[in-house]
């Protein structure tokens, strides 16, 4: 393994194992797999680039480090020469963490400054300028992502937000200096190391950025950012013929399969709009869930009903019913109570033989994929084509694979539920 990237969450490490699969051409991609949680055995030796995810987005801060540190151990321990850590490209945390403490850590561990911080995904819309983030055409602050569930982002400037929740000193290596190319970026990061800083906050606007930006990383033992950064690493190795690259195809799944949708926000209640406009869907009632009035099983009831046509289980709410839910139940209480409501269901399809299975959010896909992994005795999923920008189809192999996508709550097209589904049956 040369790549290990810990990852904060699940669809988070999708999407960069994603774009570690794919690479960008010529040189192509790495052989990639996805883990859910630090797995207790050595690696496949195959794999040139390992992805674990956790669930240290939404942890206490203590909790976030302790997991990634056990992470890095595990990542180090099969080879890697980088590390890459995964956060959300609209750089979900609040002041108290956890991106800035995992990161302190992770720097502090590898005994390294000038650590550079880009969250840029531009093919999501999502760009850094002067250190600042914006989402399309809106400042992160105004993006929609000030209403999130859990992590309300008020503020675009990440050197600001940084600042709150990290020990360690900030730089920027702002556009012009990216624009000027790999040299000129890697000697504004030995500056920046030099002065002892610990983070650079590294502007990047188009792909082509963040491919200088990968050319200026070789060799760098840690970064940190979205899955973008990851866009130009996978060429490195391959150049210095230290990977091989090229993974084989996975193989299609036909029969029942199921869309649990846990994620608020706005991509997501659009796509959910989209899918009920001509598929069974059933909204969860979040307060008889909370009061233990729907379970599991009434969603599976409802999955089962309307097994050959896409059915759809959804939390997802609009700011104002999230907010009175939270007042009413408690936020954590809501989140827990709708995290194993999903797991629970996702547990009882796979018992029922369901093998392909979409999911939207990423607590609730960490929740899922949890749940499915450890039904299935997996402790690594495979990467497959992807199905819309940042979101692959993940093969759980088995003698009878079972498929999942796990869709970050702001990716995917309108239609990206019935595509997702339709997509798995094949031809991959
Ligand atoms: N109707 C609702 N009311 C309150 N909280 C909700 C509701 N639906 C989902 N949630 C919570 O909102 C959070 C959504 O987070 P997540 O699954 O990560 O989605 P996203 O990827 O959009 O951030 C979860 O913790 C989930 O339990
Ligand atoms: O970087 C991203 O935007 C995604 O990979 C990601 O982390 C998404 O998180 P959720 O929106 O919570 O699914």
């Amino acid at each position: 393994m040369l790549i290990g990237v810990i990852a904060d969450d699940f669809t988070g490490g999708s999407d960069i194992a994603n774009t570690l699969a794919k690479g960008v051409p010529p040189a192509g991609g790495l052989r990639t797999a996805q883990y859910p949680g630090v797995p207790t055995t050595p690696a496949d030796p195959a794999i040139e680039a390992g992805v674990i995810s956790l669930k240290s987005r939404s942890a206490q801060a203590a909790e976030a480090v302790a997991d990634s540190l056990v992470a890095l151990n595990w990542l180090l321990a099969q080879g890697c020469e980088q590390i890459i850590f995964k956060y959300c490209s609209t750089f979900d945390s609040t002041d108290e963490g956890n991106i800035g403490p995992v990161a302190d850590a992770l720097a502090a561990a590898l005994d390294v400054a000038g650590v550079v911080v880009c969250p840029a995904f531009p093919t999501a819309g999502r760009t850094v300028y002067q250190g600042h983030l914006f989402v399309f055409d809106r400042l992160l602050s105004e993006s929609g992502m000030q209403n999130h569930p859990l992590t309300p982002m008020t503020d675009p400037d990440l050197r600001r937000v940084l600042a709150r929740q990290s020990a360690g000193e900030i730089g920027l290596v702002a556009w012009p200096t990216v624009a000027a190319g790999s040299v000129a970026i890697r000697d504004a990061l030995d500056r920046i190391a030099a002065e002892g800083q610990t983070f650079a906050v590294v502007d990047a606007i188009s792909d082509a950025d963040l491919m200088q930006i990968g050319l200026a990383l070789d060799g760098v033992p840690l970064l940190t950012g979205g899955s973008g950064i990851a866009l130009g690493l996978p060429g490195n190795f391959i150049r210095a013929g230290k990977a091989k690259g090229g993974a084989g195809p996975v193989q299609p799944v036909s029969g029942p399969g199921a869309i649990l949708a846990g994620s608020c926000s706005g991509a997501t209640r659009g796509q959910v709009d989209q899918h009920l406009a001509d598929h069974p869907g059933l909204a969860i009632d979040v307060p008889a869930v909370m009061e233990g009035r729907v379970t599991a099983a009434d969603l599976v009831a409802f999955i089962t009903a309307n097994a050959a046509r896409a059915p759809l289980v959804y939390s997802s709410g609009a700011p104002e019913q999230v907010t009175e839910m939270q007042r009413r139940f408690g936020r954590e209480q809501v989140a827990a109570s709708l995290d194993a409501l999903f797991a629970d269901t996702a547990r009882e399809l796979i018992a029922q033989g369901y093998r392909r299975i979409v999911v939207a959010g990423g607590e609730t896909s960490g929740a899922v994929a949890q749940a499915v992994t450890q039904a299935l005795r997996v402790d690594a999923m495979r990467i497959g084509p992807e199905i819309d920008p940042g979101v692959p189809i993940l093969s759980l192999n088995k003698d009878q694979p079972v498929l999942l996508a796990l869709k970050s709550g702001n990716f995917g097209a309108p239609d990206f539920f019935a595509k997702a589904l339709r997509m798995m049956e094949g031809p991959l």
